[in-house]
C-alpha cells in the first residue's frame, strides 16, 4: 500500500511548541506550525539553524525536549507513521559492503509498498552499476541510491537533509524533476532543508524558514511573496523616508543615497517608492540577513489553539 495521503487526510507535520535543547542551549524553541499534505516544502535557515534538529525529530531520530509533533496525526515513532515517512539524512547512511542491488533488495524487503520500477529508474538515471559496492560509489551517486530507497517505499512524506548538495548540476536537474513528478503523481508530502535558494524556486510551493532555533516564515510561497514588497528611493534626511515606519520593516539597507528595503506592506505605498515583487531568493535572503525581523506565519501553517504557542496569530501582518 502506498503511503502516500492527499490533502484532505489533514497535515502532514503538525508541530505545537516544538523544541530541542542540548547543554549549550536550545536547537529548536518554541515552534509551531503545519505543514499541508501534498507540498513541497523548502527549509531553510542559516547554519546550526536547527533544519536537520527538525527533520530528525519527525524523522524519529531525536525525541523533542519540549511540544509535539505529529506526522500524518500520529507520532514519528508509531508503526502508521514510520510507513508513511523515508528520510534522506546528510551523511546517506547505506551499508558500505552491500551492492546498490542488494541495498535495492533490502529496500524491497523492508517495505511492503515497495515501488521496483520507480527505485530502479532513479538509479539507472545515473548510470549506477547495480553490481558496485556502496562504499566504492562517489558522494552524489550514493545520493542517488539513498533517493532511490527512499523514493522506493513511496512514503507520503518524505524529509530531505541537503539531498541536492553533493550532486553535479545535470543529475540535480534531473533528479529534481523526478522528485517532483513522484510527488505530483502520488500526493507526495516532501519537506527538504536547502541552502540553495536560487534552485527552490521552481521546486517549491511552501516554506518554512528558521533561525536561531525558531520559526521565521511559513505558508504558501506564492501567499508569502504577496505579502512582501521590495521598495527602492532616495534618501532624503538620516534616515530613510518617514513612511517607511508604519509599514512591519523586514530590511532595510542604504547604499549612497539610495535605500532598498523590503517590507510587509500596511496599507498604500508613498508613492516616492518604486515598488517591486520580490522573488523568493531575494524574499529568502532578506530574512536570513535580518534574523531579528518579526516572524510571520500565514493562516494555512498556523496550528490551532491546543498546544499552540500562542504567538502566531499575532505575528501575522
Ligand atoms: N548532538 C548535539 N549536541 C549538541 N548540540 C547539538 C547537537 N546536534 C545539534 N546541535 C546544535 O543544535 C543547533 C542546530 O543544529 P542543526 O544541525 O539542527 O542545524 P542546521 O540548521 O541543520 O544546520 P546546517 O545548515 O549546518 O546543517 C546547532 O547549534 C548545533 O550545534
Amino acid at each position: 500500500m502506498s503511503g502516500a495521503r492527499g490533502p484532505a487526510d489533514g497535515p502532514a507535520i503538525e508541530a505545537h511548541g516544538l523544541g530541542r535543547k542540548y547543554r549549550r542551549g536550545w536547537a529548536l524553541k518554541d515552534c509551531s506550525f503545519r505543514l499541508p499534505a501534498g507540498r513541497i516544502c523548502g527549509l531553510v535557515g542559516p547554519n546550526g539553524a536547527g533544519k536537520t534538529t527538525l527533520l530528525e525529530i519527525a524523522a524519529n531520530l531525536l525525541e523533542p525536549t519540549a511540544g509535539t509533533l505529529r506526522v500524518f496525526g500520529a507520532a514519528p515513532g508509531s508503526a502508521q507513521a514510520v510507513r508513511r515517512t523515508a528520510f534522506v539524512a546528510q551523511e546517506k547512511p547505506l551499508f558500505r559492503r552491500f551492492t546498490v542491488e542488494e541495498t535495492l533488495r533490502l529496500g524491497r524487503e523492508l517495505n511492503p509498498g515497495w515501488d521496483r520500477a520507480v527505485a530502479e529508474a532513479v538509479v539507472r538515471a545515473g548510470d549506477v552499476p547495480l553490481d558496485a559496492r556502496i562504499g566504492t560509489l562517489s558522494g552524489g551517486r550514493r545520493t542517488r541510491v539513498a533517493l532511490a530507497l527512499a523514493l522506493g517505499k513511496r512514503p507520503g512524506l518524505l524529509l530531505l537533509d541537503e539531498p541536492m548538495s553533493d550532486l553535479d548540476p545535470l543529475a540535480r536537474h534531473e533528479l529534481t524533476g523526478t522528485l517532483m513528478a513522484e510527488a505530483a503523481e502520488h500526493g507526495t508530502t516532501v519537506l527538504m532543508s536547502s541552502h540553495l535558494l536560487s534552485e527552490l524556486e521552481n521546486v517549491c510551493d511552501y516554506l518554512l524558514v528558521v533561525s536561531s532555533g525558531g520559526l521565521r516564515l511559513a505558508g504558501d510561497v506564492d501567499e508569502l511573496l504577496a505579502a512582501h514588497t521590495l521598495l527602492t528611493g532616495a534618501r532624503t534626511g538620516d534616515g530613510p523616508p518617514p513612511d517607511l515606519a508604519r509599514h512591519t520593516v523586514v530590511e532595510s539597507r542604504t547604499d549612497g543615497r539610495q535605500v532598498t528595503a523590503l517590507v510587509r506592506p500596511d496599507g498604500p505605498v508613498d508613492d516616492a517608492w518604486h515598488t517591486e515583487a520580490p522573488n523568493l531568493e531575494e524574499l529568502l535572503l532578506a530574512h536570513l540577513r535580518s534574523p531579528g525581523a518579526p516572524p510571520l506565519v500565514l493562516p494555512d501553517a498556523r496550528v490551532g489553539d491546543s498546544g499552540d504557542s500562542g504567538d502566531a496569530g499575532a505575528v501575522a501582518a
